[in-house]
């Protein structure tokens, strides 16, 4: 066989922020010789599999570090990357042939190819894979496949007496020549066919006889087609924004004097040579150009960004900013499309929500260098840009930018590391920062930049926080029913805002009616057959549902296990509070917001239309209304169950609690109005309620970082969340023990191995799961142990061994 497996490189012992990634041997000169040129390849399908093939002549002018092409591997054509071009292969044989390209261009940049590599090496993960994942899969799948549309034209008016013939014999002919005429001589196929739906068939004569012309132009899919954005002005910074933006500026001008040189010189030949020397530069130290916003709720955090963003397209260059899938709300959008409207069409969005043409069109924009600004969820980190100034990275402490399968990578510490590779600026911004980067900023490796103030001196809300054991013992929570739902204080604060007419949103974290049914008799609770967890009822299908693998079943009207009758829901969620809610304010008018009544396309968009228009006074809701709104009129947030996020098995549940509820807390109180919020909860003592109250993240913070300090956890230490599953329990059981003891011999230094357990989620999709939490100050040295010791282990075949490195659920 003509390939030749490459050399694996172990992962070096590395931080975060070293950079480097494996490179293949020796140098390779950039002036490629004469003749025969060769391309080492990824296969996209292998993991790790890097081979050496020739490029044929005819596609040598196309063939660039990061094209895609197929080529011939044990009797079949796979998709692959062109990863390096070389002058010589270090296997002597006789070499195979590139078949053909994917694509015209390459797909991705030398810049995401290092990105990759970083991450392959950082979370332990083939580099295959990570580069699968870069690219969207209608993107990798059927590249450059656009929508067209026929453009015809008149070609010249036929004679007065042939126009009459027509008319006479060919009337639909003549009717299209004249709709042509009446559009200035030209119009597209799919608007003829709007009149005249079999006008395909009608142009063709008169194209043969030449009266017309037709040209194919490709239509995008544009997901913000019908929208039309009100231009919006920059606004005077305030004085905090004003320093913030300043030193956000500082960092750009910075990074782009370093990049000059690297980023132009750019062709195809050079690239190898250049990455090289891109390489070279940043492992030399330069001050972190990684900023840390910290800017309370309200403060404009997003005004900067607008004017910073704006500036670096004054610069000629490109912004990325990444938005927690959840508040990638239209609002956010239109925020972005309305200030630069005249710019609209550079603006490229990208998110789950598209279609799979949308995305693959909105990917192209990025591609062909005709997006400048990118804003998107986790996955846009990975969007295609060149010459980058910016990217910002919105609610840096948001744990949806981890990803929960392979590649498990953190898009915010993916985003600090492209920063470095693109030689680009990074801001990450949020009310709330994750420990890990405010310690990052503590130490000096980011720049903190503090806006303590909401903008025209408008205040923080008022917190207040409501005991429940005391309303349960004074019987006051809701006299209507006693389900624990409304305390009697909230209840009065929203009548107070129905007569005042000024709006109200109730927050929830879980879907459905009843969270849990049991048996009175024996006490057992229904739970799903496949996972380990209590069903939940959703009223408006008579359904119990499992909020894991989906799975429904009509409820029983006998205990499953003793056969009682008399079974008893429990638990409350959005749809029994909306229930609660009509029944209290029977005038007042409201919308649920959550996954199930937001299903038809738009809906989300045209209910917060609805609620900015004032057409709503209530707004109950999961985490898809905490985060990132902006609605004036808003006094009052009612935060129903501050307990569910506390009692999470994580250590970092009370960090998770104390930002949400300050960051639901932050969406009252934003206009004139002071604003006011209710936080329900049985454990008012508990510190993240307590530092929650004055919004003091500060004090928060410390107390914080001094309990992770005492327990060796994050950002002290990184985490690796080793994890056995399977159909079989005592299957995986028995792996992760063998896994255990094998980790044990010649466990690195410093490492704190704890016990193999069932994870709280102890069974989920049919499979029983068990985990093992491994920290160390040295993550690198700590993976490629698990990394040896799993490669050496043999799994049975039903069994999945996984790895998470810097998890963000450990539960
Ligand atoms: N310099 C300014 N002058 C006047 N109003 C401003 C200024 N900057 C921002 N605003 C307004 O203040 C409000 C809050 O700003 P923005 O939504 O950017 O805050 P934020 O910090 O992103 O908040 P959150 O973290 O809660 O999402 C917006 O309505 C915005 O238009
Ligand atoms: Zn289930």
């Amino acid at each position: 066989m003509s390939d030749r497996p490459a050399n694996s490189t172990p992962p070096a012992a590395q931080s975060l922020f070293d950079l480097g990634m494996p490179s293949a041997e020796g140098e390779h000169s950039p002036a490629l010789a004469e003749g025969q040129r060769i391309a080492r390849v990824q296969i996209e399908t292998a993991a790790a599999l890097e081979l050496d093939y020739v490029i044929p002549e005819k596609l040598e002018r196309h063939i660039g570090i990061g094209t895609r092409v197929m080529v011939p591997l044990q009797n079949q054509r796979v998709a692959a990357v062109v990863i390096e071009l070389l002058e010589s292969s270090s296997y002597n044989a006789r070499l195979k042939e590139i078949a053909s390209l994917v694509g015209t261009r390459p797909m991705f940049t030398p810049g995401l190819l290092k990105l990759a590599h970083w991450i392959s090496d950082y979370y332990v993960v083939p580099v295959n894979r990570v580069l699968r994942t870069m690219l969207p899969q209608a993107v990798r799948e059927k590249p450059e496949t656009f929508l067209t549309d026929s453009h015809l034209k008149l070609a010249k008016e036929p004679p007065p007496d042939i126009f009459e013939k027509m008319h006479a014999n060919a009337p639909m002919q003549a009717r299209i020549l004249e709709k042509l005429r009446s559009n200035g001589g030209e119009a597209t196929l799919s608007e003829l066919r709007r009149e005249l739906p079999r006008a395909t068939a009608i142009i063709k004569p008169l194209l043969k006889a030449g009266w017309i012309t037709r040209s194919e132009v490709r239509v995008e899919r544009d997901p913000f087609q019908t929208e039309e954005f009100l231009p919006s002005q920059p606004l005077t910074l305030t004085e905090e924004q004003q320093v913030a933006y300043v030193a956000v500026m500082k960092a750009i001008h910075r990074e782009a004097g370093t990049a000059a040189s690297v980023g132009e010189s750019v062709e195809a030949g050079k690239i190898a040579a250049i990455a090289g020397q891109a390489e070279r530069s940043t492992s030399e130290q330069r001050p972190p150009s990684t900023l840390l916003l910290h800017g309370v709720t309200g403060s404009g955090k997003t005004e900067v960004y607008l004017q910073a963003i704006a500036q670096v397209l004054d610069m000629g260059k490109t912004a990325l900013v990444l938005v927690p899938e959840i508040s990638l709300t239209p609002q956010t959008i239109e925020r972005f499309k309305a200030r630069f409207s005249e710019k609209s069409d550079a603006i490229a969005v990208l998110h789950s929500h598209l279609s799979d043409g949308e995305r693959h069109d909105e990917w192209f924009k990025v591609h062909e260098g005709r997006a400048k600004i990118v804003i998107g969820a986790r996955s846009a980190i990975f969007a295609p840009l060149e010459n980058m100034g910016l990217i910002i990275v919105d609610e840096e402490h948001e744990p949806s930018y981890k990803q929960e399968d392979a590649p498990r990578y953190h898009a915010r510490d993916v985003a600090v590391v492209r920063g470095r590779i693109e030689h680009c600026a990074v801001l990450l911004g949020s009310a709330t920062p994750s420990l890990e980067s405010f310690q990052n900023a503590t130490l000096g490796k980011y720049e903190l930049l503090n806006m303590t103030r909401r903008t025209d001196g408008k205040s923080m809300p008022l917190i207040r926080i409501v005991d429940m054991r005391l309303e349960r013992r004074k019987g006051t929570e809701v006299s209507f029913t006693n389900t624990g739902i409304l305390s009697q204080r909230l209840r009065m604060a929203i009548q107070d805002r129905l007569t005042k007419k000024e709006q109200t949103i109730l927050f929830l974290n879980r879907r459905g009616f009843n969270t849990s049914l049991s048996c009175v008799a024996c006490g057992e609770t229904v739970q799903c057959q496949e996972c380990a967890i209590p069903m939940t009822l959703h009223k408006k299908d008579n359904r119990l549902v499992c909020h894991i693998c989906g799975a429904r079943r009509v409820p029983p009207s006998k205990c499953p296990s003793c056969k009682e009758p008399g079974l008893k829901y429990a638990g409350f969620g959005t749809e029994r509070v909306e229930q609660a809610v009509r029944e209290v304010f029977p005038q007042a008018r409201m919308a649920r917001v959550d996954t199930d009544t937001m299903q038809r396309k738009n809906q989300l968009r045209d209910t917060l239309k609805d609620f900015r228009a004032q057409k709503l006074d209530i707004l109950i809701g999961t985490q898809m209304i905490a985060k990132g709104l902006d609605f004036p009129n808003v006094t009052l947030v009612g935060v129903l169950n501050a307990d569910t996020a506390l009692n999470i098995p994580d250590f970092r549940a009370a960090e998770r609690t104390f930002q949400l509820l300050v960051q639901v807390a932050g969406r009252s109180g934003r206009g004139e109005v002071k604003g006011e919020v209710f936080v329900q909860t049985h454990a008012p003592h508990s510190p993240a309620i307590q530092f929650s109250r004055h919004t003091d993240y500060d004090g928060y913070a410390l107390q914080e970082l001094e309990h992770r300090l005492a327990f060796k956890y994050p950002p002290y230490t990184h985490v690796v969340l080793v994890s056995a599953r399977g159909k079989h329990e005592t299957q995986a059981e028995f792996t992760l023990q063998t896994l255990y003891k094998r980790l044990e011999q010649g466990l690195p230094a410093g490492t704190i191995m704890g016990e193999p357990t069932p994870a709280s989620l102890a069974k989920a999709h049919g499979q029983h799961r068990f985990q093992l939490l491994l920290r160390s100050e040295k993550i690198r040295v700590l993976c490629a142990h698990i990394k040896r010791v799993v490669d050496g282990l043999t799994v049975p075949a039903d069994i999945y061994v996984s790895w998470d490195v810097d998890p963000m659920n450990v539960g």
